[in-house]
């Protein structure tokens, strides 16, 4: 009887009523929960926004409409709501990442994209003190010497400029290349022992080894970066087409997958070059490598070379674009505001006896400087979306008036948190940063630009020295004209700036 109808023209409707209907049935307790007609039945809508490249805004523009709850995936409710952070993402409540991080697996699953709490505790301990705030410092001759490549580069295209009568006296670029070549040679240096020579080329260019014995060919390491960010992003919405997804007729999905391997022949090429060196005695770094070379977790066991090389690679996902965005979002909103330039760069003059790259003891408690870090931070979001957490196994949970079940997946967006005019005000939209002179109980709990809790970005510390080192140098040592009044962005994993197109030449001060 059965198999009969299966070869009948009604499983042709029976099919898509299952395959629509059973999500929506399933997730039945959730069903009242507002949001787009089709969120309510499949993934393809949440894919189809990612595609998009542009989904925390269509997210953070249905809040707008419908307040706290937003349905946007059949199992995901999207909750606009600072109280929601604690429980979602805090410590001992129980939630795991969801499945949209099997999507960023390459490899093998490193301290980003690991779904078990076990197996993070013991990724997470082995790397923890690393990045302690007493540790980094050990980091900042990597970032300092780096820094001193971008001025040497700028000093030489500011003279140029200044030779030339017809450029007014200022060097015409897009800051955003810079702004990444600089972060993609820190972490260079800082994850795999060596910069990757961007700065030096002015070029996005890196060696790459599909496996460790392969021939060395080239990539162009950004570029394959923000494709890889954009394509897992987009595959995390539904995890399981990944294995078919390089079959789609998308060259957004099969360039996007080129790409995840290219990044990985990235960090294969590179380890496999320091671990060479280390065994010919070569090495005397106190960089993340060195550290996670000597890394134990409790058992006392190292870790192995391919997890080794998964977390050298973590760490160039992760601590690469996130600087370089922030850096190049933070030059755009201040050149909007030339009088937050003239009160940064008057605090950076009194401070800095010099316009050489200052050491981070000089900057750290520099008030404006962090405020304007902070305002960035808040209005770019740079981490935008909403960071997917499964409701755990037990009772459930209630949030914002509504109940959640277990499995059910819960996100707090970051971008509506940082814009929302009920929790920083009519002007939540523009960039001031004298809001950090005075900020209340609850704009602290909404700022998650590192996110909460043990999920929380492990390279905290290094990313605000990195951030302060980068602000005062290029502030203290160059003038900028700004050639565009908007900046267009796009997001893949973060919302990534689209170009930036400045005049720079090296200040009289300087
Ligand atoms: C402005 C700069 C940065 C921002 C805004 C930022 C933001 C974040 C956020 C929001 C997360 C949570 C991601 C999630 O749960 O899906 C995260 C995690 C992480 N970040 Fe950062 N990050 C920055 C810089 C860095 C740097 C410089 C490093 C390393 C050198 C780094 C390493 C990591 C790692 C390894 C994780 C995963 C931690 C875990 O799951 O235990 N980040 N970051």
């Amino acid at each position: 009887m059965f198999l009969s109808f299966l070869f009948t023209p009604w499983i042709l409707l029976a099919l898509p009523l299952l395959y629509f209907g059973l999500p929506y049935v399933r997730n039945w307790q959730i069903q009242d929960v507002p949001g787009p007609w089709l969120a309510k039945f499949t993934n393809l809508w949440y894919l189809y926004e990612a595609r998009r490249c542009r989904r925390y805004l269509t997210v953070h523009n249905l809040h707008e409409k419908h307040g706290k709850l937003v349905r946007i995936q059949p199992n995901q409710v999207s909750i606009a709501d600072p109280d929601a952070i604690p429980i979602v993402y805090g410590h001992g409540t129980g939630f795991l990442k969801s499945d949209y991080y099997d999507a960023f697996v390459s490899i093998q699953r490193g301290l980003f994209n690991t779904r078990d709490r076990a197996e993070h505790t013991r990724k997470r301990k082995t790397v923890s003190h690393t990045f302690s705030a007493k540790s980094v410092g050990q980091f900042e001759q990597y970032i300092h010497h780096n820094l001193e490549q971008l001025t040497s580069q700028w000093d030489s295209k500011s003279k140029q400029a200044q030779q030339n009568p017809r450029s007014g006296g200022y060097y015409r670029f897009d800051a955003l290349h810079w702004f990444n070549y600089v972060a993609f040679d820190i972490i260079g240096d800082l994850a795999f022992g060596a910069p990757f020579g961007m700065l030096e080329k002015g070029a996005d260019v890196a060696e790459v080894r599909l496996s460790p014995d392969a021939p060395p060919t080239s990539a162009p390491a950004i570029e394959v970066l923000n494709r890889r960010g954009e394509v897992s992003n987009a595959i995390g919405t539904m995890s399981w087409i990944k294995p078919y997804a390089k079959y789609l007729p998308d060259p957004f999905f099969y360039k996007g997958i080129e790409a995840v391997k290219n990044l990985a022949g990235i960090a294969i090429a590179r380890v496999n070059e320091r671990l060479a060196a280390a065994e010919r005695g070569e090495i005397q770094r106190v960089d993340l490598l060195a550290r996670l070379m000597e890394g134990k977790d409790e058992g006392g066991n190292q870790l192995g070379r391919e997890e080794l090389t998964a977390e050298a690679l973590t760490q160039l996902i992760a601590g690469s674009d996130t600087t370089s965005n922030t850096s190049c979002a933070l030059l755009y909103h201040c050149l909007m505001h030339p009088e937050v330039v003239k009160k940064l760069q008057a605090e950076l003059d009194r401070a800095l006896p010099s316009s050489d790259v200052p050491t981070y003891e000089q900057v750290k408690s520099l008030p404006y400087l962090d405020m304007v870090i902070q305002e960035t931070l808040r209005i770019h979001s740079t981490s935008s979306q909403g960071l997917p957490r499964l409701v755990p196994p037990g009772a459930g949970v209630d949030l914002a008036g509504h109940h959640f079940p277990q499995g059910v997946v819960l996100s707090v967006p970051a971008y509506t948190m940082h814009h929302s005019k009920e929790i920083w005000g009519s002007d939540a939209d523009e960039y001031r940063p004298e809001r950090w002179e005075k900020v209340t109980e609850r704009q602290k709990q909404a700022f998650i630009p590192f996110s909460y809790g043990p999920r929380s970005c492990v390279g905290r510390n290094v990313a605000e020295m990195e951030l302060a080192l980068i602000v005062a140098t290029v502030f203290r040592r160059y003038e900028f004209e700004l050639y565009q009044d908007h900046l267009e962005t796009r997001e893949g994993f973060l919302r990534k700036p689209l170009g930036l197109q400045v005049g720079m030449r090296k200040r009289q001060a300087a």
